[in-house]
Protein backbone atom coordinates (compact mmCIF):
# COMPACT_ATOMS: atom_id res chain seq x y z
CA UNK A 1 0.00 0.00 0.00
CA UNK A 2 2.57 2.37 0.95
CA UNK A 3 4.41 1.68 -2.18
CA UNK A 4 1.41 2.40 -4.21
CA UNK A 5 0.59 5.62 -2.47
CA UNK A 6 4.37 6.73 -3.14
CA UNK A 7 3.91 5.92 -6.63
CA UNK A 8 1.03 7.36 -7.25
CA UNK A 9 2.18 10.17 -5.10
CA UNK A 10 5.66 10.69 -7.40
CA UNK A 11 3.70 9.85 -10.88
CA UNK A 12 1.83 13.05 -9.87
CA UNK A 13 4.75 14.79 -9.13
CA UNK A 14 6.56 13.90 -12.35
CA UNK A 15 3.27 14.87 -14.25
CA UNK A 16 3.18 18.35 -13.16
CA UNK A 17 7.21 18.84 -13.42
CA UNK A 18 8.07 16.66 -16.54
CA UNK A 19 5.75 16.28 -18.44
CA UNK A 20 4.99 19.43 -20.28
CA UNK A 21 6.96 18.78 -23.66
CA UNK A 22 5.13 19.98 -26.31
CA UNK A 23 4.57 23.80 -25.60
CA UNK A 24 2.83 25.87 -28.65
CA UNK A 25 4.78 29.08 -30.19
CA UNK A 26 3.35 31.95 -28.78
CA UNK A 27 5.25 34.39 -29.77
CA UNK A 28 5.28 36.94 -26.93
CA UNK A 29 7.95 38.71 -24.28
CA UNK A 30 8.52 38.18 -20.58
CA UNK A 31 8.84 40.33 -18.03
CA UNK A 32 7.10 42.93 -15.73
CA UNK A 33 3.09 42.85 -15.82
CA UNK A 34 3.61 45.13 -18.76
CA UNK A 35 6.03 43.02 -20.94
CA UNK A 36 4.44 40.42 -22.52
CA UNK A 37 6.00 36.36 -22.20
CA UNK A 38 7.78 35.25 -25.04
CA UNK A 39 7.39 31.18 -25.86
CA UNK A 40 11.06 31.36 -24.92
CA UNK A 41 10.48 32.51 -21.65
CA UNK A 42 7.87 30.20 -20.91
CA UNK A 43 9.58 27.01 -22.20
CA UNK A 44 12.85 28.10 -20.73
CA UNK A 45 10.72 28.54 -17.27
CA UNK A 46 9.50 24.92 -17.76
CA UNK A 47 12.95 23.29 -17.94
CA UNK A 48 13.43 25.33 -14.85
CA UNK A 49 11.12 23.69 -12.99
CA UNK A 50 12.29 20.08 -13.79
CA UNK A 51 15.33 21.72 -12.15
CA UNK A 52 14.28 22.95 -9.16
CA UNK A 53 16.73 21.57 -6.18
CA UNK A 54 13.98 21.60 -3.29
CA UNK A 55 9.98 20.39 -3.99
CA UNK A 56 8.36 23.88 -3.64
CA UNK A 57 5.63 21.96 -1.92
CA UNK A 58 2.19 21.14 -3.08
CA UNK A 59 0.30 24.16 -3.03
CA UNK A 60 3.38 25.37 -5.65
CA UNK A 61 3.15 22.33 -7.81
CA UNK A 62 -1.00 22.69 -8.50
CA UNK A 63 -0.18 26.24 -9.33
CA UNK A 64 2.19 25.44 -11.70
CA UNK A 65 0.26 22.75 -12.96
CA UNK A 66 -3.01 24.84 -13.30
CA UNK A 67 -1.60 27.69 -15.16
CA UNK A 68 0.74 25.31 -17.53
CA UNK A 69 -2.27 23.44 -18.70
CA UNK A 70 -3.88 27.55 -19.29
CA UNK A 71 -1.27 28.63 -21.03
CA UNK A 72 -0.98 25.33 -23.28
CA UNK A 73 -4.89 24.21 -23.56
CA UNK A 74 -6.59 27.51 -22.33
CA UNK A 75 -9.98 27.12 -19.83
CA UNK A 76 -10.51 23.47 -18.53
CA UNK A 77 -13.37 21.97 -20.48
CA UNK A 78 -12.55 18.54 -20.15
CA UNK A 79 -14.71 16.12 -17.27
CA UNK A 80 -14.40 16.49 -14.02
CA UNK A 81 -12.82 13.15 -12.44
CA UNK A 82 -14.61 11.13 -10.54
CA UNK A 83 -14.93 11.65 -6.44
CA UNK A 84 -12.82 8.97 -5.70
CA UNK A 85 -10.16 9.86 -8.69
CA UNK A 86 -8.50 12.31 -5.72
CA UNK A 87 -5.55 13.24 -7.58
CA UNK A 88 -6.48 13.89 -10.40
CA UNK A 89 -9.85 15.48 -9.33
CA UNK A 90 -7.56 17.94 -7.10
CA UNK A 91 -5.75 19.24 -10.21
CA UNK A 92 -8.96 19.25 -12.43
CA UNK A 93 -10.47 21.84 -9.69
CA UNK A 94 -7.49 24.04 -9.77
CA UNK A 95 -6.92 24.33 -13.51
CA UNK A 96 -11.11 24.78 -13.31
CA UNK A 97 -10.48 27.60 -10.73
CA UNK A 98 -8.72 29.90 -13.32
CA UNK A 99 -11.56 30.32 -14.91
CA UNK A 100 -11.53 32.44 -18.16
CA UNK A 101 -7.80 33.74 -17.65
CA UNK A 102 -6.14 33.98 -21.09
CA UNK A 103 -3.30 31.61 -22.47
CA UNK A 104 -1.28 34.54 -22.24
CA UNK A 105 -2.07 36.01 -18.80
CA UNK A 106 -1.47 32.17 -17.41
CA UNK A 107 2.43 31.89 -19.23
CA UNK A 108 2.76 35.23 -17.44
CA UNK A 109 1.70 33.71 -14.51
CA UNK A 110 3.66 30.50 -14.64
CA UNK A 111 7.02 32.62 -16.02
CA UNK A 112 6.66 35.04 -12.77
CA UNK A 113 5.92 31.97 -9.91
CA UNK A 114 8.63 30.13 -11.33
CA UNK A 115 11.02 32.80 -11.25
CA UNK A 116 10.10 33.32 -7.23
CA UNK A 117 11.05 29.59 -6.98
CA UNK A 118 14.60 30.34 -9.04
CA UNK A 119 15.41 33.02 -6.54
CA UNK A 120 14.03 31.27 -3.42
CA UNK A 121 15.61 28.10 -4.06
CA UNK A 122 19.28 29.94 -4.66
CA UNK A 123 19.71 29.17 -0.87
CA UNK A 124 23.51 29.48 0.47
CA UNK A 125 23.60 26.06 2.33
CA UNK A 126 24.07 23.08 -0.76
CA UNK A 127 23.59 20.40 1.74
CA UNK A 128 20.15 20.00 3.63
CA UNK A 129 20.92 20.39 7.59
CA UNK A 130 20.74 17.18 9.33
CA UNK A 131 18.03 18.28 11.30
CA UNK A 132 15.50 19.15 8.94
CA UNK A 133 16.38 15.47 6.51
CA UNK A 134 13.52 12.93 6.65
CA UNK A 135 14.74 9.68 8.28
CA UNK A 136 14.71 6.70 5.49
CA UNK A 137 11.95 4.89 5.60
CA UNK A 138 12.92 1.15 6.15
CA UNK A 139 10.44 -1.49 7.03
CA UNK A 140 7.10 -0.33 8.15
CA UNK A 141 7.26 -2.85 11.33
CA UNK A 142 10.41 -3.80 13.31
CA UNK A 143 9.84 -6.60 15.83
CA UNK A 144 12.42 -7.44 18.18
CA UNK A 145 12.80 -10.14 20.64
CA UNK A 146 14.82 -9.41 23.61
CA UNK A 147 14.84 -9.54 27.79
CA UNK A 148 11.73 -12.06 27.34
CA UNK A 149 9.74 -9.12 25.42
CA UNK A 150 9.08 -9.10 22.12
CA UNK A 151 8.57 -5.41 20.84
CA UNK A 152 6.52 -4.88 17.57
CA UNK A 153 7.27 -1.30 16.46
CA UNK A 154 5.64 0.68 13.74
CA UNK A 155 8.41 2.39 11.78
CA UNK A 156 6.72 4.88 9.67
CA UNK A 157 8.14 7.67 11.24
CA UNK A 158 7.71 10.21 8.55
CA UNK A 159 4.16 9.17 7.73
CA UNK A 160 3.69 9.45 11.68
CA UNK A 161 3.55 5.60 11.88
CA UNK A 162 0.17 5.66 9.80
CA UNK A 163 -1.55 1.99 9.16
CA UNK A 164 -0.88 0.62 5.41
CA UNK A 165 -3.02 -2.60 4.72
CA UNK A 166 -0.07 -4.37 4.67
CA UNK A 167 1.01 -3.03 8.37
CA UNK A 168 -2.35 -4.52 9.78
CA UNK A 169 -0.93 -7.84 8.11
CA UNK A 170 2.18 -7.82 9.63
CA UNK A 171 0.68 -6.90 12.97
CA UNK A 172 -1.76 -9.94 12.70
CA UNK A 173 1.38 -12.06 11.84
CA UNK A 174 3.77 -10.50 14.80
CA UNK A 175 1.20 -11.24 17.07
CA UNK A 176 0.65 -14.67 16.15
CA UNK A 177 4.09 -14.96 16.24
CA UNK A 178 4.56 -13.49 19.92
CA UNK A 179 1.68 -15.71 21.13
CA UNK A 180 3.92 -18.53 20.86
CA UNK A 181 7.35 -17.46 21.20
CA UNK A 182 9.77 -17.47 24.51
CA UNK A 183 9.20 -13.78 25.49
CA UNK A 184 6.40 -13.02 28.55
CA UNK A 185 5.84 -10.20 27.55
CA UNK A 186 4.58 -7.95 24.68
CA UNK A 187 5.16 -4.54 23.08
CA UNK A 188 3.33 -2.39 20.77
CA UNK A 189 5.01 1.26 20.67
CA UNK A 190 6.46 3.55 17.47
CA UNK A 191 9.69 5.07 16.01
CA UNK A 192 10.22 9.04 15.98
CA UNK A 193 7.37 11.81 17.66
CA UNK A 194 4.34 9.95 17.00
CA UNK A 195 3.26 6.82 18.46
CA UNK A 196 0.55 6.28 15.25
CA UNK A 197 -1.48 8.35 13.23
CA UNK A 198 -4.39 6.09 12.76
CA UNK A 199 -5.50 3.83 9.34
CA UNK A 200 -3.11 5.47 7.09
CA UNK A 201 -6.02 7.16 4.45
CA UNK A 202 -4.27 6.56 1.49
CA UNK A 203 -5.56 2.76 1.86
CA UNK A 204 -8.68 4.01 0.79
CA UNK A 205 -7.01 5.19 -2.89
CA UNK A 206 -6.05 1.45 -3.80
CA UNK A 207 -9.18 0.31 -5.54
CA UNK A 208 -8.74 -3.05 -6.88
CA UNK A 209 -11.13 -4.12 -9.70
CA UNK A 210 -14.09 -4.83 -7.47
CA UNK A 211 -14.51 -1.02 -6.93
CA UNK A 212 -15.82 0.58 -3.53
CA UNK A 213 -17.82 -2.09 -2.47
CA UNK A 214 -14.38 -4.76 -2.25
CA UNK A 215 -12.75 -2.05 -1.04
CA UNK A 216 -15.17 -2.30 1.88
CA UNK A 217 -16.04 -5.96 2.11
CA UNK A 218 -12.11 -6.38 2.62
CA UNK A 219 -11.53 -3.53 4.72
CA UNK A 220 -13.99 -4.81 7.11
CA UNK A 221 -12.67 -8.04 6.93
CA UNK A 222 -8.99 -6.65 7.64
CA UNK A 223 -10.67 -4.89 10.52
CA UNK A 224 -12.16 -7.85 12.28
CA UNK A 225 -9.19 -10.30 12.22
CA UNK A 226 -7.30 -7.40 13.56
CA UNK A 227 -9.25 -6.72 16.47
CA UNK A 228 -9.83 -10.36 17.00
CA UNK A 229 -6.50 -11.46 17.38
CA UNK A 230 -5.69 -8.53 19.98
CA UNK A 231 -9.21 -10.17 21.63
CA UNK A 232 -7.36 -13.65 21.92
CA UNK A 233 -4.06 -12.43 22.73
CA UNK A 234 -2.82 -14.55 25.76
CA UNK A 235 0.29 -12.56 27.06
CA UNK A 236 0.17 -9.28 29.20
CA UNK A 237 -0.09 -7.06 26.24
CA UNK A 238 1.24 -3.82 26.66
CA UNK A 239 1.69 -0.11 24.48
CA UNK A 240 4.66 1.82 25.08
CA UNK A 241 2.90 5.36 23.68
CA UNK A 242 5.90 7.44 22.69
CA UNK A 243 3.84 10.60 21.22
CA UNK A 244 0.47 11.42 19.95
CA UNK A 245 -2.04 8.42 19.56
CA UNK A 246 -4.80 8.69 16.33
CA UNK A 247 -7.70 7.08 15.58
CA UNK A 248 -7.41 2.79 15.41
CA UNK A 249 -4.07 3.00 17.49
CA UNK A 250 -6.05 4.78 20.19
CA UNK A 251 -9.58 2.55 20.32
CA UNK A 252 -7.66 -0.28 20.56
CA UNK A 253 -5.87 1.00 23.91
CA UNK A 254 -9.13 -0.72 25.61
CA UNK A 255 -7.52 -4.29 24.75
CA UNK A 256 -4.49 -4.04 26.21
CA UNK A 257 -3.36 -4.88 29.62
CA UNK A 258 -1.09 -1.93 30.01
CA UNK A 259 -0.58 1.64 28.16
CA UNK A 260 2.41 3.62 29.59
CA UNK A 261 2.39 7.17 28.09
CA UNK A 262 4.98 9.80 27.37
CA UNK A 263 3.24 13.19 28.64
CA UNK A 264 3.67 14.25 25.29
CA UNK A 265 1.63 11.97 23.95
CA UNK A 266 -2.03 12.98 23.31
CA UNK A 267 -5.26 10.40 22.26
CA UNK A 268 -7.28 11.43 19.72
CA UNK A 269 -10.76 9.81 18.07
CA UNK A 270 -11.62 11.99 14.85
CA UNK A 271 -14.15 9.22 13.75
CA UNK A 272 -17.12 12.07 13.13
CA UNK A 273 -14.57 14.06 11.56
CA UNK A 274 -14.01 11.60 9.06
CA UNK A 275 -17.52 10.51 8.39
CA UNK A 276 -16.88 7.30 10.13
CA UNK A 277 -17.56 5.33 13.27
CA UNK A 278 -15.96 3.81 15.84
CA UNK A 279 -13.56 0.19 15.75
CA UNK A 280 -11.57 -1.57 18.06
CA UNK A 281 -14.63 -2.56 20.38
CA UNK A 282 -14.17 0.72 21.79
CA UNK A 283 -18.05 1.54 21.92
CA UNK A 284 -18.18 -1.22 24.28
CA UNK A 285 -14.54 -0.44 26.33
CA UNK A 286 -14.43 3.00 26.07
CA UNK A 287 -17.62 3.59 27.72
CA UNK A 288 -16.31 0.62 30.61
CA UNK A 289 -13.23 2.26 31.10
CA UNK A 290 -14.18 5.87 31.38
CA UNK A 291 -18.01 6.24 31.89
CA UNK A 292 -20.50 6.87 28.97
CA UNK A 293 -20.20 10.38 28.77
CA UNK A 294 -16.51 10.38 28.84
CA UNK A 295 -16.40 7.97 26.09
CA UNK A 296 -19.19 9.80 24.05
CA UNK A 297 -16.92 13.46 23.81
CA UNK A 298 -14.20 11.31 22.62
CA UNK A 299 -15.69 8.72 20.01
CA UNK A 300 -18.37 10.90 19.11
CA UNK A 301 -16.95 14.70 19.37
CA UNK A 302 -13.36 13.62 18.79
CA UNK A 303 -12.61 15.14 21.87
CA UNK A 304 -8.28 14.97 22.15
CA UNK A 305 -7.15 14.37 25.40
CA UNK A 306 -4.11 14.94 27.04
CA UNK A 307 -1.98 11.89 28.46
CA UNK A 308 -2.69 13.41 32.16
CA UNK A 309 -6.42 13.37 31.11
CA UNK A 310 -6.45 9.80 29.38
CA UNK A 311 -4.85 8.81 32.27
CA UNK A 312 -7.46 10.27 34.70
CA UNK A 313 -10.21 8.71 32.45
CA UNK A 314 -8.38 5.44 32.78
CA UNK A 315 -7.28 4.58 29.23
CA UNK A 316 -3.28 5.25 30.78
CA UNK A 317 -2.00 3.34 33.61
CA UNK A 318 0.56 5.47 34.23
CA UNK A 319 2.43 8.97 32.17
CA UNK A 320 5.80 9.76 32.44
CA UNK A 321 7.95 12.57 31.80
CA UNK A 322 8.97 12.87 28.09
CA UNK A 323 12.74 13.09 28.68
CA UNK A 324 12.55 9.59 31.46
CA UNK A 325 9.93 7.96 29.50
CA UNK A 326 11.97 5.23 27.37
CA UNK A 327 14.35 4.82 30.18
CA UNK A 328 11.50 3.90 33.29
CA UNK A 329 9.64 2.45 31.20
CA UNK A 330 11.96 0.06 29.78
CA UNK A 331 13.55 -0.77 33.38
CA UNK A 332 10.04 -1.76 34.81
CA UNK A 333 9.38 -3.98 32.14
CA UNK A 334 12.28 -5.61 31.79
CA UNK A 335 11.48 -6.57 35.66
CA UNK A 336 7.62 -7.53 34.96
CA UNK A 337 9.08 -9.61 31.92
CA UNK A 338 11.36 -11.96 34.58
CA UNK A 339 7.43 -13.01 36.31
CA UNK A 340 6.71 -16.25 35.87
CA UNK A 341 5.13 -16.55 32.27
CA UNK A 342 2.84 -19.27 32.58
CA UNK A 343 0.79 -17.33 35.96
CA UNK A 344 1.08 -14.32 33.66
CA UNK A 345 -1.16 -15.87 31.07
CA UNK A 346 -3.09 -18.08 33.19
CA UNK A 347 -3.85 -14.93 34.98
CA UNK A 348 -4.51 -12.71 31.94
CA UNK A 349 -7.20 -15.63 30.52
CA UNK A 350 -9.14 -15.38 34.08
CA UNK A 351 -9.58 -11.64 33.44
CA UNK A 352 -10.11 -11.59 30.05
CA UNK A 353 -12.41 -14.72 29.97
CA UNK A 354 -15.62 -13.12 30.74
CA UNK A 355 -15.43 -10.71 27.98
CA UNK A 356 -14.01 -12.50 25.00
CA UNK A 357 -17.41 -13.29 23.54
CA UNK A 358 -19.04 -9.99 23.90
CA UNK A 359 -15.67 -8.55 21.97
CA UNK A 360 -15.63 -10.78 19.14
CA UNK A 361 -19.25 -9.68 18.66
CA UNK A 362 -18.80 -5.92 19.38
CA UNK A 363 -16.05 -5.93 16.98
CA UNK A 364 -17.74 -8.34 14.24
CA UNK A 365 -20.76 -5.44 14.56
CA UNK A 366 -17.95 -2.38 14.30
CA UNK A 367 -16.38 -3.69 11.42
CA UNK A 368 -19.76 -4.33 9.53
CA UNK A 369 -20.85 -0.57 10.39
CA UNK A 370 -17.76 1.02 9.28
CA UNK A 371 -17.97 -1.20 6.04
CA UNK A 372 -21.09 0.36 5.73
CA UNK A 373 -19.18 4.47 6.63
CA UNK A 374 -16.50 3.97 4.45
CA UNK A 375 -19.02 3.88 1.18
CA UNK A 376 -20.94 6.55 2.52
CA UNK A 377 -20.24 10.52 1.09
CA UNK A 378 -19.29 11.52 4.74
CA UNK A 379 -16.40 9.67 4.58
CA UNK A 380 -15.13 9.78 1.07
CA UNK A 381 -15.46 13.72 1.28
CA UNK A 382 -13.32 13.42 4.48
CA UNK A 383 -10.63 11.80 3.01
CA UNK A 384 -11.20 13.31 -0.10
CA UNK A 385 -10.28 16.38 1.63
CA UNK A 386 -7.21 14.89 3.76
CA UNK A 387 -5.71 13.96 0.02
CA UNK A 388 -5.94 16.42 -1.47
CA UNK A 389 -4.49 18.67 1.52
CA UNK A 390 -1.70 16.43 1.75
CA UNK A 391 -0.71 14.12 -1.18
CA UNK A 392 2.49 14.91 -3.02
CA UNK A 393 1.72 16.88 -5.96
C1 LIG B 1 -8.67 -1.61 7.84
C2 LIG B 1 -8.75 -1.00 9.18
C3 LIG B 1 -9.41 0.34 9.21
C4 LIG B 1 -9.54 0.86 10.58
C5 LIG B 1 -10.24 2.18 10.70
C6 LIG B 1 -9.37 3.16 11.34
C7 LIG B 1 -9.72 4.43 11.47
C8 LIG B 1 -8.77 5.45 11.92
O1 LIG B 1 -7.67 5.23 12.36
S1 LIG B 1 -9.37 7.03 11.76
C9 LIG B 1 -7.97 8.05 11.99
C10 LIG B 1 -7.22 8.26 10.71
N1 LIG B 1 -6.12 9.19 10.92
C11 LIG B 1 -6.25 10.50 10.75
O2 LIG B 1 -7.28 11.03 10.43
C12 LIG B 1 -5.01 11.30 10.94
C13 LIG B 1 -4.64 12.01 9.68
N2 LIG B 1 -3.40 12.76 9.87
C14 LIG B 1 -3.39 13.96 10.44
O3 LIG B 1 -4.38 14.51 10.83
C15 LIG B 1 -2.03 14.61 10.57
O4 LIG B 1 -1.18 14.06 9.62
C16 LIG B 1 -1.42 14.41 11.99
C17 LIG B 1 -2.25 15.22 13.00
C18 LIG B 1 -1.41 12.95 12.39
C19 LIG B 1 0.02 14.93 12.02
O5 LIG B 1 0.02 16.27 11.58
P1 LIG B 1 1.43 17.03 11.34
O6 LIG B 1 2.26 16.94 12.56
O7 LIG B 1 1.10 18.35 10.78
O8 LIG B 1 2.18 16.13 10.28
P2 LIG B 1 1.78 15.90 8.75
O9 LIG B 1 0.30 16.02 8.58
O10 LIG B 1 2.63 16.77 7.90
O11 LIG B 1 2.16 14.36 8.56
C20 LIG B 1 3.42 13.94 8.07
C21 LIG B 1 3.19 13.02 6.90
O12 LIG B 1 2.45 11.90 7.34
C22 LIG B 1 1.27 11.74 6.55
N3 LIG B 1 0.22 11.18 7.38
C23 LIG B 1 0.04 11.36 8.69
N4 LIG B 1 -1.01 10.66 9.11
C24 LIG B 1 -1.51 10.01 8.04
C25 LIG B 1 -2.60 9.12 7.85
N5 LIG B 1 -3.37 8.72 8.86
N6 LIG B 1 -2.81 8.64 6.62
C26 LIG B 1 -2.02 9.00 5.58
N7 LIG B 1 -0.96 9.85 5.70
C27 LIG B 1 -0.72 10.33 6.92
C28 LIG B 1 0.94 13.15 6.09
O13 LIG B 1 0.14 13.12 4.97
C29 LIG B 1 2.33 13.68 5.82
O14 LIG B 1 2.74 13.15 4.60
P3 LIG B 1 3.61 14.04 3.59
O15 LIG B 1 2.75 15.24 3.31
O16 LIG B 1 3.79 13.15 2.41
O17 LIG B 1 4.86 14.38 4.31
Amino acid sequence: MAVLAGRLARRWCFGLLRSPTQVPALGLHAGSPTMRTSQKDFNDAVSQVKLLKEDPGNEVKLKLYALYKQATEGPCNVPKPGMLDFINKTKWDAWNALGSLSKEAARQKYVDLVSSLSTSSKSPSPETPAADRKPPEGNSLVVTSEDGITTIRLNRPTKKNALTTQMYHDIIAALQAASKDESTITVLTGSGDYYCSGNDLTNFTHLSAGGLEEMARSGEVLLRDFVDCLIDFPKPLVAVVNGPAVGISVTILGLFDVVYATDRATFHTPFSHLGQSPEGCSSYTFPKIMGSSKAAEMLLFGKKLTAQEACARGLVTEVFPDGTFQKEVWARLKAYSKLPPNALRISKQIIRKQEKEKLHAVNAEESSVLRERWLSDECMNAIASFLSRKAKL
